[in-house]
């Protein structure tokens, strides 16, 4: 691990910075945080305006662009149901965006690229808390290994970049994040959002009960999508290594206790029921941040106030 190398970033406000992805959760995320920095020169493509999959459109767009910085947060992303149904999307969609943001990007002169992982890279059993170098060490979890095996390739060409060309290609692993600009599908979302939506439409319908998938016995490390922008931004000008590294909150919840502080949270008055036919998926990821952390980052919204904000958010933009 190292940083000194990195390039200087929090300074140059009128830098070109590309971030692919910025309607999304964690696009949209880092944009405002960007903004609230105050870069002047952001470089932005909706999805529609330039598909990432597509190669030669890619070269083309960073040939007449040359963004100094790029952050890859453009991804084919979705719950456990969505990862083990399309894995043929998951898997090839992935592959291609991050492969050919990364090559043009360095084949067009950009400074530094941060791509981002997931924590889903990890081993199915894996120790915990999870430390970088568990990386590749055993089984994936089934539901998701087709995303997975795409993430674990972006890191790898990072990886190679710097090796071979010496640029300065980083990674990030985020844990399971939330926040405005989430994607609130009833099937192909992760649970936090879709279970804000499911209480939130059975307390407007009076309905008596929610289903909840699974056991409720996972356990997950959440964390706002507020923090993971801030710490993107804070890599991209301390962090500068060959090696990936984690992001998340240091705090894991059982699906169980989600499901409850949301009820709480958006205000429904019925009961639980857990459904056993759906996947649990991994038993509990709580990742190990403390590289991060020792270069100073520390997250700062807990997941109650999160919860909270993040339904707000909801009531005013979401709900029909
Ligand atoms: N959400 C989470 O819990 C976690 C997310 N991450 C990582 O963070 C990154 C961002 O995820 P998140 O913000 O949640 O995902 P979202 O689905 O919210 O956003 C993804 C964005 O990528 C865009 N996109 C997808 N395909 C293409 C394409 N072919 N060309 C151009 N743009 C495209 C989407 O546009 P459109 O909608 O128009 O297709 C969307 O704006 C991903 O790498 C993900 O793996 C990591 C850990 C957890
Ligand atoms: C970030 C991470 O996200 C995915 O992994 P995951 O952590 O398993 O994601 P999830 O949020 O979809 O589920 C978490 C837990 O929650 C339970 N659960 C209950 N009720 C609902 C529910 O209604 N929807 C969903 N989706 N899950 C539910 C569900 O059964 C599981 O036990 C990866 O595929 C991959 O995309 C990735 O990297």
């Amino acid at each position: 691990m190292g940083s000194q190398n990195a390039a200087a970033f929090f300074d140059y406000k009128s830098a070109k910075v590309f971030v692919s992805g910025h309607r999304g959760l964690v696009g949209s995320a880092i944009v405002r945080k960007l903004t609230q920095l105050g870069f002047t020169n952001l470089i932005l493509r909706t999805h529609t305006e330039l598909d990432l999959t597509r190669q030669s459109d890619v070269e083309a767009f960073f040939a007449s662009t040359k963004p100094e910085f790029v952050i890859v947060a453009a991804a084919k992303v979705g719950g456990i149901h969505a990862n083990n149904t399309y894995p043929a999307d998951f898997i090839a969609i992935n592959l291609q965006i991050q492969t050919n943001v990364i090559d043009s990007a360095y084949r067009n002169g950009a400074k530094k690229l941060l791509f981002l992982g997931s924590s889903c890279i990890y081993p199915k059993f894996a120790p915990q808390p999870i430390p970088e170098d568990a990386l590749l060490t055993g089984p994936l979890e089934p539901t998701n290994e087709w995303y997975a095996i795409a993430k674990i390739a972006g890191i790898k060409m990072c990886q190679a970049y710097r090796i071979q060309h010496k640029w300065d290609a980083i990674s990030g692993m985020p844990t399971n994040l939330y926040g405005p600009n989430d994607n609130f599908h009833p099937e192909n979302s992760h649970v936090l959002p879709a279970l804000m939506r499911r209480f939130h439409e059975a307390k407007v319908n009076g309905a008596k009960e929610v289903v909840v998938w699974g056991t409720g016995s996972p356990l997950r490390e959440f964390l706002h999508v507020d923090d993971l922008a801030d710490a993107v931004v804070f890599m991209m000008e301390k962090y500068s290594g060959v090696e990936h590294l984690n992001v998340g909150s240091g705090k894991e919840v059982t699906i169980k206790e989600l499901a409850e502080s949301m009820k709480e949270v958006v205000g429904f008055e019925g009961d639980l029921v857990w459904d056993s036919t759906k996947p649990d998926g991994t038993p509990r990821k709580l990742m190990d941040s403390s590289k991060l952390a020792a270069l100073g980052w520390t997250p700062k919204v807990s997941l109650k106030d999160g919860l909270v904000d993040t339904y707000k958010w909801y009531l005013e933009n979401v709900k029909q």
